[in-house]
């Protein structure tokens, strides 16, 4: 069961142990995730082809609402984690509470640190201590015409 990838903090931190000690390299990347689309497929099977492995931190739903607005997520936490889960270029998911996925970072050691490029590599969370720790930044480019708000946005019209 692809469910088996869904991580607490400790396990993903040994996990990522492990993987470090087979000598693969860590790809990781973090994000909300509500409303799964094309764009994020796209740049989380890119993200993945940088290293062996790719965790994804994925922020819970108060997190969410915290730093998108009390009407999101649309989707919850556990929904968004299964989904994750089931794709094929993701390797374990880990879900963060805080506003941000810094201490998730610093506690994985990643590789690779990667974003969509609708974020420049000063203002990624976690780039700096990465970079420190003998790692890089990577940015994705978006996939034109793709966003979880143009989704919620293009619905509402419709059912209007
Ligand atoms: N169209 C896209 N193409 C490629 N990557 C994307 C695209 N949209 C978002 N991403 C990336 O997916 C990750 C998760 O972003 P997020 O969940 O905020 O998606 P979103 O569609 O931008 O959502 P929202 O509209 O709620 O801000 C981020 O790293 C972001 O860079
Ligand atoms: O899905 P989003 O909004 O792209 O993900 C956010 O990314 C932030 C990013 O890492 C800042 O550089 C992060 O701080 C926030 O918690 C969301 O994961």
């Amino acid at each position: 069961m692809t469910e088996s990838k869904i991580l607490t903090r400790k396990q993903a931190v040994l996990r990522a142990e492990q993987w470090h000690s087979e000598d693969k390299q860590i790809v990781f990347t973090n994000g909300c995730f509500d409303i799964l689309h094309l764009g994020h497929i796209d740049y989380l099977e890119k993200a993945r082809r940088f290293g062996d492995k790719l965790i994804l931190g994925l922020n819970t739903d108060a997190s969410v609402s915290c730093i998108k607005g009390p009407l999101r997520p649309v989707v919850n936490e556990y929904a968004r984690a299964r989904l994750m889960a089931a794709l094929a270029f993701v390797d374990a998911v880990t879900l963060f509470d805080e506003e941000t996925p810094l201490e998730l970072i610093q506690a994985l050691k990643p590789d690779i640190l990667v974003k969509g490029d609708d974020y420049a590599v000063a203002d990624i969370v976690g780039a700096d201590f990465v970079i420190q720790n003998g790692g890089r930044v990577q940015t994705i480019p978006l996939v034109a015409g793709y966003s979880t708000t143009a989704l919620i946005k293009k619905i509402q019209e419709a059912y209007r």
